[in-house]
Formats: structure tokens, C-alpha cells, sequence
């Protein structure tokens, strides 16, 4: 038997020791205001059992990670008609870029990257009665935690500096790709971004793509074959230009986000989540994608 807590510990203390050379993001300024030494894991079994270390039950936002809930909630919603308006190749291009939308007439590469992501914003928009209630009711149900919530202040931090945001939706509004206003489809694109959670409710949150779209209460919410595609999305395209390095390392689907969070799954297994803010070059982060890969080395616990 796997002494997971002991596990969690020593990967925990090892990494606390090691120089971090990641960077907070700060192109939204609120996400620049928490601190560098924030570190923590959580571990949810899909016995029950959990483990827990370090910060891991501080809310954060969970910025880039609520696109895997919004592809959930439209996939759940229109069903294969998605992919009509969204593609499922990985970019090999950062969150951000923009070029390959343009190249390829705002059909973007996929529902994870932040063109993507847009769309998928758009298409809520035209599907939920109350948006952006809608969706947050949506996230609460899957965690079982009715203490959810949008951050307003990163919300509107973001949108006051989401230049590039505004260029994307701008792009796909030309090639006819939004129904809704830029301005609208943005508002509901940066408060999904906003949400504040822990590592915990995340694994808790995630635990739908580790059982075959039953959450924690066994309420079935996604088809298994619906859950089967979001995790190849997320292992092909979560972290972006990193998506290779993160299944060579980890093996494992999972997200990223630019608050520092990081969650991924063994399907009938678990859920697991980190956090740490500060963040790689590539717009990862710097100490969970270490602490994942050591998780999944040491306990042999990989989709490989
Ligand atoms: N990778 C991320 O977490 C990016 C999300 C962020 N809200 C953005 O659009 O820039």
C-alpha cells in the first residue's frame, strides 16, 4: 500500500527547498499581488480517500482550469455540434497566440487555448438562460460547494488589461465565429477565469473526468464517451506549447492556470491539484509540474 501522505509530504518539503525561478503573473495585475512561497497539494482517491499538504485549502483563481468546466458545461449542452466551431489539435503555440487563428479563419485549434476558450464562452452565452449564474451553479454542483465564487476585482483587473482577449474575440466576431458582442462574450470569458478555488475543490471539481462523468455524489453529469474526448483535449492541449513536456513528465490529462493551479487525473483513480503562483516561462507552473511529475514517478501512477 502507498503511504500517499508521506508521499505528498516529501515531495512537498523537497520542492519547498528548491530555488523557485518562476515569476507570478502580473499581465493581470490582481494575479500579481499573491505571493511567490504559496505551495499546496491535494489528493482525492476515487475510494473516498484524500490527502492534503501545505496551502492546499487557500482559494486562488483559477483562471485557464475553468476552460475544461466551460467545455464541459457547452459539450453538455449542444453535444458534437461543438466541433463544428472549435477545433481538437493542439496548438504548439502559446495560450494566447493569434497568427494560426487568422491562418485558419477563426476556427481555433482547440477549446483550451484562450480563442478557444472564447468561443466556447460565446456558445454558454446563447445556451444559459442566466450566464453567468448559470454557469457558476454549474461548478458548485460538480464540488459540491455552494461557496463559490467570481472574483469581480480579477475580473475586471483582466479586463481592463486584456488587450490581446479583446484581439481574439475581435478575430473570431470577422470570421462570424460569435454570435453574442465581443464585450458580452468577454465579460462572462474573464469572470469563468475569476473563480476562486482551492486544490481540494478542485480534485473535487475534476473527480467527473476521473469517473466516467459521475461526480463525487455519483449524480452523472457527462456521458463516459464525453469525458473520454475532454481528457484527450486535456492531455493534448492543457498546457499549451508545454502539452508534450507536461504528458512526457506527468502522464497524466490536467490544466494549467495563470493563478498558479494545476489539476489532472488518473481516470478511475483520482483527481489530484496543486498550487504554487509563480510560473514558468511558458506560462505554467514552475513547481507543480515538478511536484506532478515526482507524484506520478514515485507512485508509478500514470494513463502510460
Ligand atoms: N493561461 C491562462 O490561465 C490564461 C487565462 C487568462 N485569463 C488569459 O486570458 O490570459
Amino acid at each position: 500500500m502507498l503511504d500517499y501522505q508521506a508521499i505528498l509530504e516529501e515531495i512537498h518539503s523537497s520542492l519547498k527547498k528548491v530555488d523557485n525561478t518562476g515569476e507570478v503573473a502580473n499581465y493581470i495585475p490582481e494575479l500579481g499581488n499573491v505571493s511567490k512561497d504559496k505551495f499546496g497539494i491535494h489528493l482525492q482517491l476515487i475510494t473516498g480517500e484524500s490527502h492534503s499538504v501545505g496551502d492546499a485549502s487557500e482559494k486562488f483563481s483559477i483562471q485557464s482550469i475553468s476552460k475544461v468546466l466551460s467545455l464541459a458545461k457547452a459539450f453538455q449542452l449542444v453535444g458534437n455540434d461543438l466541433w463544428e466551431r472549435v477545433d481538437v489539435e493542439p496548438s504548439g503555440n502559446p495560450f494566447n497566440h493569434l497568427s494560426l487563428l487568422e491562418l485558419e479563419n477563426g476556427i481555433p485549434r482547440n477549446p483550451l487555448i484562450n480563442s478557444g476558450a472564447i468561443v466556447i464562452a460565446d456558445v454558454l452565452l446563447s445556451h444559459l438562460k442566466n450566464p453567468k449564474e448559470d454557469f457558476l451553479n454549474f461548478v458548485k454542483e460538480l464540488t459540491h460547494d455552494d461557496s463559490i465564487s467570481y472574483n469581480n476585482k480579477i475580473a475586471e483587473s483582466e479586463r481592463i488589461t486584456g488587450f490581446n482577449n479583446y484581439a481574439a474575440a475581435n478575430l473570431l466576431k470577422a470570421y462570424g465565429n460569435l454570435n453574442n458582442e465581443v464585450e458580452d462574450v468577454l465579460d462572462f470569458y474573464f469572470h469563468q477565469c475569476s473563480i476562486m478555488m482551492d486544490c481540494k475543490q478542485l480534485t473535487n471539481a475534476f473527480f467527473v473526468f476521473a469517473n466516467k462523468g459521475a461526480c463525487l455524489k455519483n449524480v452523472q453529469h457527462l456521458t463516459a464517451s464525453q469525458v473520454k474526448r475532454i481528457n484527450a483535449i486535456m492531455l493534448t492541449c492543457g498546457f499549451y506549447d508545454e502539452a508534450g513536456e507536461f504528458a512526457f513528465e506527468v502522464g497524466l490529462p490536467g490544466k494549467s492556470g495563470v493563478g498558479g493551479g494545476i489539476v489532472a487525473l488518473l481516470p478511475h483513480c483520482f483527481t489530484i491539484a496543486t498550487w504554487a503562483p509563480a510560473l514558468n516561462p511558458k506560462g505554467n507552473p514552475y513547481l507543480g509540474m515538478q511536484a506532478l511529475e515526482q507524484f506520478t514517478t514515485r507512485t508509478k501512477l500514470s494513463i502510460f
